[in-house]
């Protein structure tokens, strides 16, 4: 469970008087989540979610990221809000972790997500493509293609132990991303890990985006490539077409593509299979002894990152000519 560093009643409620929302009532650490220490605050006021940041987040990040959801919640989108404390900060330090408290979102994320949740997700996708497009920060997308083979060497000795096969294929694989990866595509503020744990819905109705810890400038459509990967293939490792066309249609309601994006889309997709795969990969051979955690299937991303392989155009997705 996400709950990383501990804190003590008397801390958190110091913390919290800091703030001008309400007296703390109840508090409770946050199983869901793998990155962060997440705790759900209930103060006087309203509802909260304090988040410590652990070591996978940079410390220097984090105004980027901060910065980014009260930009992008200004421009209309519902996403956490970070909360300021009386001297005007939002980011703070309590047991030791940089800390944050942002607002409470409705919804949940969807467990089996159908034709209508993809649809929703490409609109809301390219509302946050527009709502960035006029923020001033920029920050490096660190697991872009110039980050893949350092995560790839860490692996690759010990990969053919997951499955046979799995070194020579991802070095393959790597090797012509790396020789055509697209550069010059329409770039800006991406989520870079919109899955359908970072999505909330209530009903039909998409209710908040959260998770902007992986967000970084990079090209628009890849974000798309992301979310076609985690919403649009079904437990049997299938891609479901009608899903995918929701999903390209939705977010061409709000941004259409460029012709040069389109075409982009299988190689696009393909990279972010591998990045998926890659990370996972890392993760599952190095779990902490002891670790509560389960990692995920760096497998599931080796099948998509296949299926991808044998993609010829962007119409192998569902969009349109
Ligand atoms: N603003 C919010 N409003 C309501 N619930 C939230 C909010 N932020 C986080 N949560 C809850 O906390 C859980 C963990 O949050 P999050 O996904 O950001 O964790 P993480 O550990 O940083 O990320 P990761 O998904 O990468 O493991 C979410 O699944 C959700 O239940
Ligand atoms: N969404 C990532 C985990 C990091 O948030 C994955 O499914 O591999």
């Amino acid at each position: 469970m996400a709950v990383y560093t501990d804190v003590s009643d008397e801390e958190l409620s110091a913390f919290v008087a800091r703030y001008d929302i309400g007296g703390l009532l109840a508090a409770k650490g946050i199983a869901e989540g793998v990155e962060n220490s997440n705790y759900l605050l209930h103060t006087e006021k309203a509802f909260f979610i304090l988040t410590l940041y652990e070591k996978r987040v940079k410390e220097e990040d984090l105004p980027f990221f901060i910065g980014l959801m009260q930009h992008l919640a200004a421009g209309g989108l519902n996403c956490p809000v970070p909360v300021r404390n009386r001297e005007g900060e939002a980011l703070g330090r309590l047991a030791g972790r940089p800390a944050c408290i942002v607002t409470f979102l409705d919804g949940m994320g969807v467990r089996r997500p159908g034709v209508g949740h993809c649809h929703a997700v490409g609109e809301a996708l390219a509302r946050l493509h527009l709502a960035g497009a006029d923020f001033p920060m920029r920050r490096v997308n660190a697991l872009s293609v110039q980050g893949w083979r350092p995560l790839f060497e860490q692996a690759q000795d010990r990969a053919d132990t997951v499955t046979p096969g799995l070194r020579e294929h991802t070095a393959n694989a790597l090797a012509a991303l790396e020789r055509d990866w697209p550069t010059g595509l329409p770039d800006g503020v991406i989520h870079a890990d919109l899955f359908p744990d970072n999505v909330f819905f209530l009903g039909q109705t998409l209710s908040g985006l959260i998770d902007f810890y992986f967000a970084c400038t990079d090209a628009l459509a890849y974000d798309l490539a992301v979310c076609l990967n985690a919403w649009c293939f079904e437990a049997d490792g299938s891609y479901n077409l009608t899903k995918g066309q929701a999903m390209i249609t939705g977010y061409e309601r709000v941004r259409r593509l460029e012709p040069r994006e389109v075409e982009a889309l299988p190689i696009l997709c393909r990279g972010a299979a591998l990045r998926f795969m890659l990370t996972r990969l890392v993760d599952w051979l190095n779990v902490p002894p002891g670790a509560l955690v389960r990692p995920k299937d760096p497998l599931e991303y080796y099948r998509k990152l296949r299926f991808h392989e044998r993609a010829a155009s962007a119409a192998d997705y569902g969009r349109a000519a």
